[in-house]
């Protein structure tokens, strides 16, 4: 059983277009990010999966449960966290009981252990809390009852760069446990870190679904090069260079075939050279662009 279907997925406000024929597959134990621009749908989505919404047409199902379905969406949730963007947690409650209560409603068999690794401080009124220290107590809320699919929405936002190395690390903990994530972000590095498969989603529509290594081998590399003398910009107009600017450092991206690349270099004396990942946000720019066709890719 897959832990996320939708077919054709569409949800409207009135006339205002949330997400329209969203068709993706999550398979259990997959870690799934779901990246776009603000106001691209990721909320609207997550909230149809979660039966929060409901769909204006098409189907989504969530740990085999039709999200139209109340009765077998309830007993899905069960086994389901949901952690949201801005979470909506009793102000006038201690973190304590809000733990307890959660507890009672969906089982806790380790919020002890949360507590302690999310360093919540839990003794003292949500009310009071920094925008980090409730995001950790969402945390916790979410996981305590070590569900089978967590769903995410921009889960690390607030959380300072330290928490959110746990957060990660302790993302990884899960899906070695077979845990299945859905993940929203428009943090790159936050979607490459954690995630398996990406859907880029713009303007309410998949604008790709791919592996990230896919997606980050069509980003390329980054060369960085220095070498004694000039360097013949022709040497370096094989397939696969972009944005060549020769100089004292010459620069330029590689899509393309290493062996070309040697073959150029070896006409140089080769004072430096930087062969790194380049930036995915070059890649997501290309998606972003009003100018890009938003072809719809099913998965
Ligand atoms: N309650 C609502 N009523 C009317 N329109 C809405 C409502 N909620 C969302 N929308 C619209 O639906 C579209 C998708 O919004 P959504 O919040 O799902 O995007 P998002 O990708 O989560 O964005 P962000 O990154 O800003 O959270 C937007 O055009 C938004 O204005």
């Amino acid at each position: 059983m897959n832990a996320i279907e939708t077919r054709d997925l569409t949800k409207y406000y009135g006339d205002v277009r949330g997400v329209e024929d969203l068709s993706v597959t999550v398979e259990t134990g997959e870690a799934f990010g779901f990246l776009g621009p603000n106001g691209a749908g990721k909320t609207t989505t997550i909230r149809t999966l979660l039966g929060l919404l409901s769909p204006t047409s098409g189907t989504a199902t969530v740990l085999g449960a039709d999200v139209r379905d109340a009765d077998a969406l309830r007993e899905a949730r069960a086994r389901i966290g949901y952690l949201a963007a801005e979470p909506g947690l009793d102000e006038s409650a201690t973190g304590r009981e809000l733990v307890r209560l959660y507890g009672r409603l969906r089982g806790d068999t380790r919020s002890a252990e949360l507590i302690e690794l999310f360093d919540v401080p839990v003794e003292r009124t949500v009310g009071d809390y920094s925008r980090g220290n409730r995001q950790k107590l969402a945390i916790v809320l979410s996981f305590m009852h070590e569900p089978d699919l967590v769903v995410m929405d921009e889960p690390t936002s607030g959380l300072d760069p330290l928490m959110q190395e746990r957060f990660y690390a302790f993302l990884d903990e899960e899906r070695e446990r077979g845990v299945t994530l859905f993940l929203s972000s428009h943090v790159l590095g936050e979607v490459r870190r954690v995630c398996d498969r990406v859907g880029v989603i713009r303007d309410g529509r998949f604008v790709t679904v791919e592996s990230v290594a896919d997606l980050l081998d069509r980003a390329g590399k980054r060369v960085s090069l220095r070498v004694a003398g000039a360097v013949e910009p022709d040497d370096f107009a094989f397939p696969g260079v972009h944005d060549l600017s020769v100089g004292e450092t010459t620069t330029f991206t590689l899509a393309g075939s290493y062996d070309d690349l040697v073959d150029a270099l070896d006409r140089y004396d080769i004072e430096d050279l930087e062969i790194e990942e380049a930036p995915l946000e070059e890649v997501f720019m290309r998606f972003y662009d009003d100018e890009a066709p938003a072809a719809e890719v099913a998965a």
